[in-house]
């Protein structure tokens, strides 16, 4: 990793995955002008070459930043994850290089929840096989299999900023709502929380995930799962592909034992718009497939390019770690008039006592002085007068144990 005092505004972003027009601009208003923004998500060699020099990169949740990957990026200050998911960033490695992972932990929610109430009514009234079999010119006017979805229960598995709104829109529609999450919630609306996943499952007339990837969450719904569901439900899944065995929920259709799906993420996605999609839920015409579009909208993505580009300006210009979902959070004022010494170390026994003998021994008046820590990484912040910056940043940056030292003036 590199220690620099760089002039802060010199930093190049480069922002792939079609990220927003507004990231741009709002770097732009924050000073910063040097962004290659390109279209597409990137791997192996490309991502390598595109982020070797950059000192901010901005992904969505299709680019996968490993410990390998980013140990190739030497300069790399931060990430912004302009999407919700952080699960393709080796956070734990991010933070031991000195890199900060920020998202749009809000932005694109309403829009998911929207989506997911209309699958509901859909799949409730037969409409993708009706659609289907009307577009290869078949005539299905039925009654059968097909509800309203005032009086059913929908379960909803992951009751945290997406599934609350699924809820609260679900009981605008009279639907009665039970959910299953492992912390307690305050259930909003008469949502009604019940102790375990499968007493949800058969309990359900719609079951809808909304939970994080985790090792816990990998396969979650699997063949006995899926068995546990109700006999002609129907399960949603905008969260994340690994939380289904797809192979299982294709029996599940086959077999007749749930009677449709709708399915926005996959364990495998296509890279991009040129690549062909492959699953074994082609076939069913009950299943509403959507290419990862939970929080594609104009309104979210304009939001989120707004947001995380504020939260990577705020870090590269103040040095304020708030909302970094792998880092030590710290709040920073503006210190104009001052130098700001960033230092980022290996949280070991000691290192504060380290760090206040140097800069006493220096002689440093310390005008401000902020601190931080996880379990393996500090953070520590100290503001000094402009004269004395070059010998606090040495002295900061030669304590043993120093991931990172950055200079702000
Ligand atoms: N399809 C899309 O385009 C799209 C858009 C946005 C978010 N997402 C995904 O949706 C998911 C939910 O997003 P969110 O903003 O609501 O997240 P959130 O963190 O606000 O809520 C997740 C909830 O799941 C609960 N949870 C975690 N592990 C669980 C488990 N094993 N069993 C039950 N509950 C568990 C948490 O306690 C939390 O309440 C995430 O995976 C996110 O990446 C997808
Ligand atoms: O994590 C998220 O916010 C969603 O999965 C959306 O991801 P995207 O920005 O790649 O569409």
């Amino acid at each position: 990793m590199q220690n620099s005092p760089l002039h802060h505004f010199d930093f190049r972003f480069v922002l792939l995955e079609g990220i927003h027009a507004t990231a741009v601009e709002t770097l732009a208003t924050s000073g910063y002008s040097r962004v290659d923004a390109r279209p597409g998500a990137l791997t192996g060699d490309e991502l390598l070459h595109a982020i070797a020099d950059a000192d901010f990169v901005g992904i969505r949740s299709r680019t996968r930043l490993t410990e390998e990957v980013l140990r190739h990026a030497p300069k790399l200050l931060g990430i912004g994850c302009f999407c919700i998911g952080t699960n393709q960033v080796d956070l734990e490695a991010a933070a031991l290089l000195g890199i900060p992972v920020f998202n749009a932990p809000f932005s694109n929610t309403r829009s998911v929840a929207e989506l997911v109430l209309a699958e509901i009514v859909m799949l409730m009234r037969g409409i993708p096989e009706k659609n289907a079999l009307l577009h290869r010119g078949g005539w299905m006017k039925s009654a059968s299999n097909s509800w309203e979805i005032r009086g059913k229960t929908l379960g909803i598995v992951g009751y945290g900023h997406i599934g609350t709104q699924v809820g609260v829109l679900a009981e605008h529609f009279g639907m009665k709502v039970v959910y299953h999450d492992i912390e307690a919630k305050l259930s909003l609306g008469n949502a009604h929380q019940l102790g375990s996943l499968d007493e949800l499952l058969a309990a359900s007339d719609v079951v809808s995930l909304h939970v994080p990837e985790t090792p816990a969450t990998r396969n979650m719904m699997d063949g006995t799962r899926l068995g546990a569901m109700k006999p002609g439900s129907f399960l949603i899944n905008a969260s994340r592909g690994t939380v289904v065995d797809i192979d299982a929920l294709a029996d599940a259709l086959a077999s007749g034992h749930l009677l449709g799906a709708a399915i926005d993420v996959f364990p495998a996605e296509p890279k991009s718009n040129d690549e062909p999609f492959v699953s074994p839920l082609l076939r069913f015409d009950n299943v509403i497939l959507t290419p990862h579009i939970g929080g594609s909208t104009a309104e979210a993505q304009a939001n989120i390019g707004r947001e995380v580009a504020a939260k990577l300006a705020r870090y590269a210009n103040n040095g304020s770690t708030v909302s970094a979902v792998n880092f030590p959070e710290v709040s920073l004022p503006a210190h104009e008039g001052q130098c700001r010494v960033l230092h980022i170390h290996h949280n070991v026994p000691g290192m504060l006592a380290r760090i206040n003998d140097r800069i006493s021994q220096a002689g440093l008046n310390i005008v401000a002085q902020y601190l931080q820590t996880t379990q393996h990484v500090g953070y520590v912040v100290i503001d000094v007068d402009a004269e004395a910056r070059q010998v606090a940043f040495d002295e900061l940056n030669a304590i043993d144990g120093t991931i990172r030292c950055r200079l702000i003036c």
